[in-house]
């Protein structure tokens, strides 16, 4: 399967358009890290993308958080063009983004605070987030009390606390050991349908984007495009700890693979 884009009914949550980002490196050359690169996840999607190192993933999910601009193209969330950060948006990064001098509960709370949400409500919100994550009883604990699983958890409660629209997530659990990301797969899976957000899930490992997405899309090696695009037609709910066993999944995870391998091995050969 090798359509461009994402196939979606109109209109996306997320769609990049013949976007190209480039970079001045500090040498006076520029650098093309995006060129003719089209994607579009539908509302409610879990949208995964996997690439050669440094192809340019980490620099799409900033193109869609507002936190740059394309020098070509279009970048769009519900058809309207991106103009900065945008409160519909939520992020969760490989590291950590909690406050260490905050405990669990003003950490979660944050976000409807900052919205404008009266204390209580928000304490409320936050204490029922906090039991969603299975954290209860921890709200008084500081991050540094708490394991990567569980700052984890913390960082998920504070994002979904803000029912995002569109979930970017660059890498969020390849710091943890391999049960515990297990575990917050299951925990992203249940999350993410209830709250019906569109998710782009970056990650450098095929597997986890199998397991979790609905599209896994295949980047070229630097100036990155959209290689190819594969529907993961595996049924819903999933369980993460035996569907890698499944042969469906195996067959579409060889078949990912072959993809993705060449454009490795291409990234590699121009190093
Ligand atoms: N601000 C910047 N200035 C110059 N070059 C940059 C900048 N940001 C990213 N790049 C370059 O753009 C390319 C793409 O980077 P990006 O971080 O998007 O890749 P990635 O696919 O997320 O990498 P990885 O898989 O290693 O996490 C890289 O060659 C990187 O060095």
């Amino acid at each position: 399967m090798t359509p461009s884009a994402l196939p979606t009914a109109a209109p996306s949550a997320i769609e990049l358009h013949h976007v190209a980002r480039r970079f001045v490196t500090p040498s006076g050359d520029v650098l093309s890290a995006l060129e003719d690169f089209d994607l579009a996840v539908a509302p409610g999607e879990f949208s995964a993308i996997v690439g050669p190192t440094g192809c340019g993933k980490s620099t799409t999910l900033g193109l869609i958080a507002g936190l740059a601009k394309p020098q070509a193209g279009r970048v769009t969330l519900f058809d309207a063009p991106v103009a900065g950060v945008d409160r519909r948006v939520g992020f969760v990064f490989q590291q950590d983004a909690v406050f260490p001098w905050r405990d669990v509960l003003h950490n979660v709370m944050a976000g409807p605070l900052f919205r404008g949400v009266g204390k209580q409500q928000a304490e409320a919100e936050a204490r029922d987030w906090i039991a969603r994550v299975g954290l209860k009883g921890f709200e008084h604990h500081h991050p540094h009390q708490l394991s990567g699983g569980m700052r984890k958890r913390v960082a998920l409660a504070q994002t979904f606390i803000n029912k995002p629209q569109v979930l970017l997530m660059d890498e969020p659990f390849s710091a943890l050991d391999v049960q515990t990301r297990e575990l917050m797969q299951e925990e992203l899976l249940q999350l993410w349908a209830e709250a019906k957000s569109a998710v782009l899930f970056v990650t450098h490992d095929l597997d986890e984007a199998i397991l979790l997405a609905d599209r896994v899309a295949v980047l070229t090696t630097r100036p990155a495009r959209v290689k190819s695009v594969h529907s993961i037609d595996l049924p819903r709910p999933r369980d993460v700890a035996t569907l890698r066993y499944d042969e469906r999944f195996i067959a579409i995870a060889r078949n990912i693979n072959d993809d993705l391998r060449e454009e490795v091995l291409r990234a590699r050969a121009g190093q």
